[in-house]
């Protein structure tokens, strides 16, 4: 079981500063081991508030960023330039490190003809082109998970058949209970290729999640709760999504 560390911030301004700064050592640490780092993206507001922090954040460039892969967790199979597509909410940031060299992995946008599932593939082989021989996956060195309100990460929802695919390293999401009711999602054995796993949750609305998914009660209720990296798990949350007792 890897080691998991609780981190509370008083906000969720202060929740996406800490969190740019350390995951700018993260990735740094990684580079100075390995030479290259690989980063799962999330969407969502703490997601996207990390990525504005770290993209402004005056040691970015301690990072070499033309080592780093940039992947995403999920994505909204939407439309290329859909303003609700996580890679277009990234873009402040992917703007700022593209330019340095950054290798971007954005999921395939839908184009109106190709299925979700095949989206999906096309993604999975992406992801297994980046990995060792004979992987399905590269290492993610931080994989970042905002949390939902019911305790979903990534397109992952509780009760939902997705959650529990483990027959594919990327999977297409139908009926997902968060609009937009399709979406591409890495499944939870994919998820758990990362070194660190870190989830992200602020405001008193998730603290019902945080509660629930912090007594374990199994990826089917609580998918935050399932999770883990295989060196470390973090739950880097702010005040008033902490406090509720399990
Ligand atoms: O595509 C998405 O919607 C996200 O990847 C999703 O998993 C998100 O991270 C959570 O729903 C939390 O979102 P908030 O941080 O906005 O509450």
């Amino acid at each position: 079981m890897s080691g998991e560390l609780v981190l509370v911030h008083r906000d969720a301004a202060l929740l996406a500063q800490a969190a740019a700064a350390r995951l700018l050592t993260a990735l740094a640490d990684a580079q100075a081991a390995r030479g290259t780092a690989h980063l799962v993206l999330t969407g969502g507001r703490n997601g996207n508030a990390l990525l504005a922090a770290l993209a402004a954040h005056p040691a970015r460039d301690a990072v070499d960023w033309a080592h780093v892969d940039l992947w995403w967790g999920d994505e909204r199979y939407l439309p290329a330039g859909d303003p609700d597509r996580n890679a277009v909410q990234a873009a402040a940031f992917l703007d700022a490190v593209r330019p340095l060299g950054a290798r971007v992995h954005e999921m395939p946008p839908a184009d109106g003809g190709t299925p979700a599932e095949a989206a999906a593939d096309r993604y999975a082989a992406d992801l297994a082109a980046a990995a060792a021989p004979g992987a399905q996956l590269p290492v993610f060195d931080v994989l970042l998970l905002g949390v939902g309100p019911d305790a979903h990460v990534a397109s992952l929802f509780p009760g939902h058949p997705g959650t529990e695919r483990t027959d594919a390293t990327v999977i297409a999401v139908h009926d997902s209970p968060k609009p937009p009711p399709t979406r591409l999602s890495l499944t939870l054995p994919a998820l758990h290729h990362a070194r660190q796993v870190w989830l992200l949750a602020a405001g008193e609305d998730k603290a019902d999640a945080v509660a629930l998914a912090r007594t374990s009660p199994g990826a089917a209720t609580a998918p935050a709760g399932a999770v883990h990296g295989t060196e470390r798990t973090l739950w880097l949350l702010d005040e008033a999504a902490v406090g509720k007792p399990a």
